[in-house]
């Protein structure tokens, strides 16, 4: 199945149609919704399924993918050890991270903001094809959401992200009668925050700038749902949580809802203080104006729609596939508690998620 998967990819390559491969967290499956055309639907086509891939900032540049050819393959993560890049990561970009963190450090010290997502990108030079780079990106992660996006108008993208947006599932109810509106749903999404690298120890002992950005997280999404007519509720106690060779803090939050919520709820979420910060739209203006760089899709979000199934990720650990290069985009939460070069070095911790691929 594997040979297959990669064949039919090459092939709607070959022929510049749109798609977004996916395989979830765990699965053993990669489920790829394809076009049979090369149109860019800027809002949510008329089909039971499709798929979005959408920006961290401005709904203008959504991407859909009718759900016109939908493919599963059956793919079993390989039992040898992928080949991994050691290659060190040139320092690139230094400087302008530690001008905009001491930018960002004038507003959090006068309380103007509690946290903001600080990031910045990478370009690094391509030595294989996007199919092999892809292969390895599902062997090295199974436990991630690895992605393939493509829409000859947008370009490529790819990322093994560990963030769940939201998690929608009908309450027993088929696809079929999914197409009505108001079902009752269950749904769930994650507080992901904190970065630490893994040593291999079992308990990593988490500072209190990690403990109290990944709360903020938490808060923001209860009080979001609460909100958004969300009713039950529940949250997980914090775990720690492996990312490749990252750790993170995390919490599980589930409630129930209407499928007429959905939408609301997603625009509730996003961008959560995982990616942005708080107060949102200060951390929004914050990043917009001094960021000096188009977050592009990074930080945004992708999805898989099924009748009532809806699945969406953050797209975080991700990277841009030029013609030749890799362009990586990596960031992190920044509070008051925050020291600049460590920061820094979690960005640097973060490119090696996709750079280790090339
Ligand atoms: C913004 C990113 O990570 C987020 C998710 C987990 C931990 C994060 C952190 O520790 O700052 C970030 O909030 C990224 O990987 O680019």
């Amino acid at each position: 199945m594997r040979e297959k998967l990669f064949q039919y990819l090459g092939h709607l390559l070959e022929q510049n149609l749109p798609f977004l491969a996916l395989k979830m967290a765990g699965s053993s499956l990669v489920k790829v919704i394809a076009q049979n055309d090369q149109k860019w639907y800027k809002s949510a086509p008329d089909k039971v399924a499709y798929a979005v891939f959408s920006k961290f900032q401005g709904y203008e540049n959504q991407v859909y993918i009718a759900g016109e050819k939908i493919l599963s393959f059956n793919y079993e993560v390989s039992t040898s050890q992928p080949k991994i890049n050691q290659s060190i990561i040139p320092e690139d970009g230094k400087e302008a991270y530690l001008e905009l963190f001491e930018k960002a450090m004038l507003r959090l010290q006068n309380q103007q903001l509690s946290k903001v997502v600080l990031s910045r990108k990478q370009e690094f030079v391509l030595n294989d094809s996007d199919l092999d780079i892809f292969e390895r990106l599902l062997d090295t992660y199974p436990m991630a959401n690895g992605y393939f996006f493509f829409h000859p108008q947008v370009g490529k993208w790819m990322g093994a992200t560990p963030e769940l947006l939201l998690n929608v599932q009908s309450d027993g109810l088929n696809v079929a009668q999914s197409k009505m509106d108001d079902l009752p749903v269950t749904v769930s999404t994650m507080s992901l925050a904190g970065t630490a690298v893994d040593d291999g120890s079992l308990n990593h002992i988490w500072g209190d700038k990690e403990l109290e950005e990944q709360q903020l997280v938490t808060d923001f999404i209860i009080s979001q749902f609460k909100e958004s007519a969300a009713i039950d509720i529940k949250q997980s106690v914090v775990e720690t949580v492996k990312a490749g060779h990252l750790l993170h803090l995390r919490t599980i939050i589930k409630a129930r809802s209407t499928t007429s919520e959905i939408k609301t709820l997603l625009n509730a979420l996003h961008p959560t203080p995982a990616v942005c910060g708080l107060p949102r739209d200060e951390s929004m203006g914050f990043i917009v104006k001094n960021e000096n760089y188009d977050r592009s899709y990074y930080t945004g979000y992708l999805g898989i729609i099924e009748g009532a199934q809806h699945h969406y990720f953050v797209n975080l650990r991700c990277m841009q596939l030029l013609e030749k290069t890799a362009v990586i985009y990596v960031g992190g939460g920044v509070t008051a508690k925050s020291e600049a070069t460590l920061e820094y070095q979690e960005t640097r911790a973060k490119l090696q998620t996709m750079h280790r691929l090339l």
